[in-house]
């Protein structure tokens, strides 16, 4: 097979992280027989440095010639105060390409439940997948501004009913391959945009009689994601509250660092990224868990790509480094040896 894939390090640990998926490319690659080529360009704030723009247009253009495109992370300090920010690349680049599904799978493998601040009797035995609206409610809706000379300001939560009903598919669909059991959050008790979100989960529901529904709010969803992880199968939700409780999710495993994810369109391109940020605190020191990024490698393996073994073969490796005792600092697991970020991508590699 071959395809062609565009990488976007962005900024802070982006770089790294983005290292580890370009050796893993060339590694599987090799022994699977594909051919995949890649092409870098700029996203974020690095953009900003150089074209004064977050997603300039020759980057648009590339991804639109490609196959799937990989992201590390963009952000940081240095443009946190700027009235042009890195976050507008990411934003914008979703829109662009309709990445209106965003699946972030949060398994864990045996190896990480040691590495949880939670029990492992709460975490033995989560494997969840959150199906995130990306390219709606808070994060788009105009007007979105400042009022009455910065007295007053006002961000929109929107959605149509196709925006709605298009996500709530993907996520009955994707419950139809899993545990067939979806819960949607929301926050109906005060939201109207909530209460039609509820209404069309209700409806399309009736074309899934085996996936088995039921609703919460989000403030008890979020509860009940760290005291019961392992009785989650599918999340369906809107965009922000997909946000806050993808990264809480995370505790469930032990790290950030390690949840990959897929951001999907009806019926093009792909783009896949790990969820954490650009982690600015570490980055340059060859610290960063590159697993999220080499996951996200994964997705795109097998959702782009269709290339399912070597997708599985990806997770395997992974935790199979894990099991022989190695980890990066993030991962808080007794006696395991801490390893860079490079050391960390070369025994995955080697694991394959
Ligand atoms: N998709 C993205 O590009 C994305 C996602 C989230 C945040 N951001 C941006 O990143 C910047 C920093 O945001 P933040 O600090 O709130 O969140 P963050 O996810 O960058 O970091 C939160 C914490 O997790 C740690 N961490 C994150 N990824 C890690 C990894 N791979 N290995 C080890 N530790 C890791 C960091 O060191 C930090 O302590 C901001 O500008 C934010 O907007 C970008
Ligand atoms: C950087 C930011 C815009 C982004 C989001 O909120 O979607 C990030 O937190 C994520 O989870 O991908
Ligand atoms: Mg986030």
């Amino acid at each position: 097979m071959k395809k062609h894939i565009i990488t976007l390090a962005g900024d802070g640990i982006g770089p790294e992280i983005m290292n580890s998926a370009q050796a893993l490319l060339k590694a599987a690659g090799e022994k699977y027989q594909h051919e995949f080529t890649t092409e870098a360009k700029d996203i974020g704030g690095i953009a900003i440095d150089k074209y004064n723009n977050p997603l300039p247009d020759e980057t648009i253009e590339a991804c639109e010639a490609a196959d799937a495109i990989l992201l590390g992370a963009v952000g940081g300090p240095k443009w946190a105060d700027s009235s042009i920010r890195p976050e507008q690349g990411l934003l914008k680049i979703r829109k662009h390409f309709n990445l209106f599904a965003n699946l972030r799978p949060v398994t864990i493998f045996d190896s990480l439940e040691a590495a949880s601040p939670l029990k492992q009797e709460i975490v033995h035995g989560s494997d969840l997948m959150i199906v995130r609206e990306l390219t709606g409610g808070l994060y788009f809706g105009e007007p979105s501004e400042r009022r009455d000379g910065g007295q007053s300001v006002i961000d929109s939560l929107t959605y149509t009913h196709d925006e709605i009903e298009r996500i709530v598919r993907t996520a009955f669909d994707t419950a139809m391959t899993r545990r067939k059991h979806l819960t949607s959050v929301d926050k109906a008790n005060v939201l109207e945009s909530s209460r039609m979100w509820r209404e069309i989960v209700n409806t399309v529901g009736k074309e899934y009689p085996e996936v088995t529904v039921e609703h919460e709010l989000v403030d008890a969803a979020a509860m009940k994601l760290i005291t019961n992880p392992s009785y989650f199968d599918v999340i369906v939700t809107e965009n922000l509250f997909g946000d806050i409780l993808s990264d809480e999710a995370s505790v469930i495993t032990g790290s950030l660092g390690v949840l990959p994810s897929a951001s999907l369109s009806e019926n093009g391109l792909g783009l896949f990224e790990p969820i954490h940020g650009s982690a600015p605190d570490i980055a340059g020191e060859n610290k960063a868990n590159p697993i999220g990024m080499m996951l996200s490698v994964g997705m795109m393996f097998k959702y782009s790509f269709g290339l399912h073994e070597e997708s599985a073969a990806i997770e395997r490796a992974v935790n199979t480094v894990l099991k022989q005792g190695f980890k990066t600092p993030d991962l808080k697991i007794d006696g395991a040896e801490t390893i860079s970020t490079t050391e960390m991508t070369e025994k995955i590699i080697s694991n394959l």
